[in-house]
């Protein structure tokens, strides 16, 4: 993937740029930096969430995102939260499902599980479609400190056996070494990665 952001703004202010970025395939990049310098803008980019901005980003593969919020589908089942937007067999969802720790979950709906269930779930979504880039967006923050390393094991054995390259945005440098990904840091003002 190549991003080459050279600006993007809100309504006359430069937030972003100009930032470049090679992920190579497999590669693992942690965008950190303190709250509001744009890490989520910076992924929304990415993600193709938001064509506002002066420059280009290309994707090769298809690309999947996971926001801190699990964002299922209320009035559709576990295994339905899977296969619908993912288009995959039922098969293939039930075996990301028992991966994640859902075995038998199929057919509850979605405020039937717990927050944390919630998550795996989204996290399980994510690797369906046999992405080649994961997004994710503070995914494990507001968890226990023992739920987000375990979250944390979940998705580095996904990413492994996927052979997926990640952005991760997170505050926390430990997430980031937890993962293996390579820190880098917005700063400054519009805010550039270094
Ligand atoms: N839709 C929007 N309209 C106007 N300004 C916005 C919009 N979205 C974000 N911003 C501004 O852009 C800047 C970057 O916001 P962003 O949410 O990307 O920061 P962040 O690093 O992800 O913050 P946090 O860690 O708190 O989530 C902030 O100053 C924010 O107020």
């Amino acid at each position: 993937m190549e991003i080459d952001i050279h600006a993007k703004s809100f309504a006359g202010r430069p937030v972003l740029g100009p930032i470049r970025l090679t992920l190579g395939q497999g590669q693992r990049v942690a965008i950190l930096g303190p709250s509001g310098i744009g890490k989520t803008t910076f992924l929304r980019i990415v993600a193709g969430l938001d064509e506002d901005f002066e420059g280009t980003v290309t994707e090769i593969g298809r690309t999947t995102v996971v926001f801190q919020e699990p964002t299922l589908l209320p009035w559709r089942t576990a295994l339905e939260n899977i296969t619908l937007p993912a288009g995959v067999t039922a098969e293939v969802a039930r075996a990301l499902m028992a991966e994640v720790g859902l075995a038998g979950k199929d057919a509850l709906y979605p405020r039937q599980l717990s927050l944390g269930q919630q998550r795996r779930l989204a996290l399980a979504r994510a690797f369906a479609p046999a992405p080649s880039t994961l997004l994710m967006d503070e995914p494990f923050a507001s968890l226990d400190a023992e739920t987000a390393g375990r979250m944390l094991d979940l998705t580095a054995a996904l990413l492994d056996r996927a052979g997926a390259s990640l952005i991760f945005v997170t505050h926390d440098p430990a997430e980031a070494a937890h993962l293996k990904a390579q820190p880098m840091t917005l700063r400054g003002s519009p805010a550039t990665l270094s």
